[in-house]
């Protein structure tokens, strides 16, 4: 059984949410069930990019991760596109047997087994902006299986005070896991350099949009990659 995957690079850090800061190797499965609108991935999710997308086995896979990491264990983080939509779970299991730790990057539309087995599920519930629409029973599913990994957070971008007004509600129908919030980025083209000077004010136009409604529930927090690399791929 092969994967389609769009990239493996690291080790780097994680840019966002819980794992900020934390030396990782990613894997990035190429395909997604969304096309957000302002989705910074999009090689991965839109099929004019399919003939970039290796197809990869579970072997193949760990070869690299080890290869990148040089054997020594660390945590390996499967992004997208949407990788729930593959059977990563051989991955994990090889990769925890050798004391490697598993994160995944999900928007929650699909729920898999595999996600029991993860030390981090980190859902990512699309806000009005993306244009898409949340399926809050698939959302369910995927809260369930992740109430067996060792931690399951939730992570919401927010572009506009619809999106903020959205993630409020959201949260208070998931009260029992950690939420973290980072500004959309609205610059996303590889090419285009970003201004950390806009990163910077959307960050504290969501800061202070928190702090004067007294919503002290979420962190927030900016994509620490972007401001080191830009949008600037395979880091
Ligand atoms: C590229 S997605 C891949 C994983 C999965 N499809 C998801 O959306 O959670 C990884 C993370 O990047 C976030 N993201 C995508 N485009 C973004 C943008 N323009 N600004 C800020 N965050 C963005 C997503 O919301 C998600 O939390
Ligand atoms: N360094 C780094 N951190 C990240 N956190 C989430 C990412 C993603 O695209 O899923 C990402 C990414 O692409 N790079
Ligand atoms: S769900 Fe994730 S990968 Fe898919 S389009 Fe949206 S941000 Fe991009
Ligand atoms: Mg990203």
């Amino acid at each position: 059984m092969t994967l389609r995957i769009a990239e493996i690079f690291g080790p780097t850090i994680q840019g966002e949410g819980a794992l900020i800061g934390e030396p990782t190797v990613f894997v990035r499965a190429g395909g997604c069930d969304y096309r957000c609108s302002w989705c910074d991935s999009l090689h991965a999710v839109d099929s004019q990019y399919r003939h970039s997308w290796t197809p990869m086995s579970t072997e193949d896979i760990w070869r690299q991760i080890r290869k990148l990491s040089k054997d020594q264990p660390l945590t390996v983080s499967l992004s997208g596109g949407n990788p729930a939509i593959q059977d990563f779970g051989p991955l994990i299991r090889m990769g925890k047997a050798a004391g490697y730790r598993f994160a995944c990057e999900t928007q929650g539309s699909i729920a898999r087994q595999w996600f029991a087995d993860l030390d981090t599920l980190v859902l990512s519930p699309k806000p009005p902006s993306s244009g898409e629409r949340v399926d809050w029973d698939a959302f369910d599913a995927c809260r369930t299986l992740g109430a067996q990994a060792r931690q399951q957070v939730m992570k919401i971008v927010i572009f506009d005070e619809i999106d903020y007004h959205w993630a409020r509600e959201v949260h208070a129908h998931h009260l029992d896991i950690p939420l973290y919030l980072q500004p959309g980025n609205p610059e996303v083209d590889p090419a285009t350099p970003v201004d950390p000077q806009t990163l910077a004010d959307r960050l504290g136009w969501l800061t202070e949009l928190a702090m004067t409604d007294h919503w002290f529930a979420p962190r927030i927090l900016p994509q620490l990659h972007v401001l080191i690399w830009g949008n600037k791929r395979g880091v």
